[in-house]
């Protein structure tokens, strides 16, 4: 029997708009310059600590300097709310209740802190397809190390596994944890597709079900 493993943030929902209103947010409230929308949501997809880290540096501050610290604990204390923009790409509901149909167990393993991960899936009401959800902050490494899918891996107990994510992390956490993988390309990506290891791509949860279909059969 199959599982199917998930990214979050890019994969099945679009949170960038909550992220990089939640980055301005502080930026702001430490009296720094907020910064364009496109440049924060290309900070995203390596947890929040890179994320500020980036921030920082893009606007002229030392990137784990002083400010690091009290930045993450503001962003994260807003996380947990962060969802009013978020909302869950198209076709990922009936793609999610076809996967369960045709016997597949699911999860998910993001860089997203567990905290908000757990809220927002509450909030859009996803969390009951996911028994076994790892976030960045659950084990002491994140992806691209692949040891978080490998636990999820375990805890979902099932012989054949799919991971499926949008980013140039995603790709070297499936690589480097020997599992095939698909990306969706509608997320966060930078790299060319053709440059990422992945064993098929696709741009409408609708081809979803196929894809995993066929690699269940190969
Ligand atoms: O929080 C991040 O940096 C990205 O989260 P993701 O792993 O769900 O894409
Ligand atoms: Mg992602």
């Amino acid at each position: 029997m199959i599982a199917v493993i998930f990214d979050l943030d890019g994969t099945l929902i679009d949170s960038a708009p909550d992220i990089v209103a939640n980055t301005n947010a502080v930026l702001q409230e430490l009296g720094l310059g907020v910064l364009p929308p496109a440049q924060i949501k290309g900070f995203i997809g390596k947890g929040v600590g890179h994320l500020l880290h980036c921030v920082l540096e893009a606007s002229g501050q030392v990137p784990d300097g002083p400010l690091h610290a009290p930045m993450q604990a503001r962003f994260n204390q807003r996380y947990e709310t962060a969802f009013e923009m978020t909302v869950i790409y198209p076709g990922v509901v009936k793609a999610l209740d076809q996967l369960v149909e045709m016997g597949c167990a699911l999860g998910i393993c993001t860089n997203k802190p567990i905290a908000p991960t757990h809220a927002v899936l509450r909030h859009l009401g996803l969390a009951e397809y996911f028994p076994v959800v790892y976030g960045g902050d659950s084990l002491a490494v994140r992806k691209p190390d692949p040891a978080p899918l490998l636990a999820a891996v375990k805890d979902l107990g099932r012989d054949r596994v799919i991971y499926v994510g949008d980013s140039e992390v995603d790709a070297a956490t499936a690589d480097a944890a020997k599992l095939p993988f698909l990306i969706y390309t509608e997320g966060y990506r930078k790299t060319p597709v053709h440059d990422l290891p992945h064993d098929a791509a696709f741009n409408d949860f609708r081809q979803l079900p196929g894809l995993v279909g066929n690699l269940m059969k190969g």
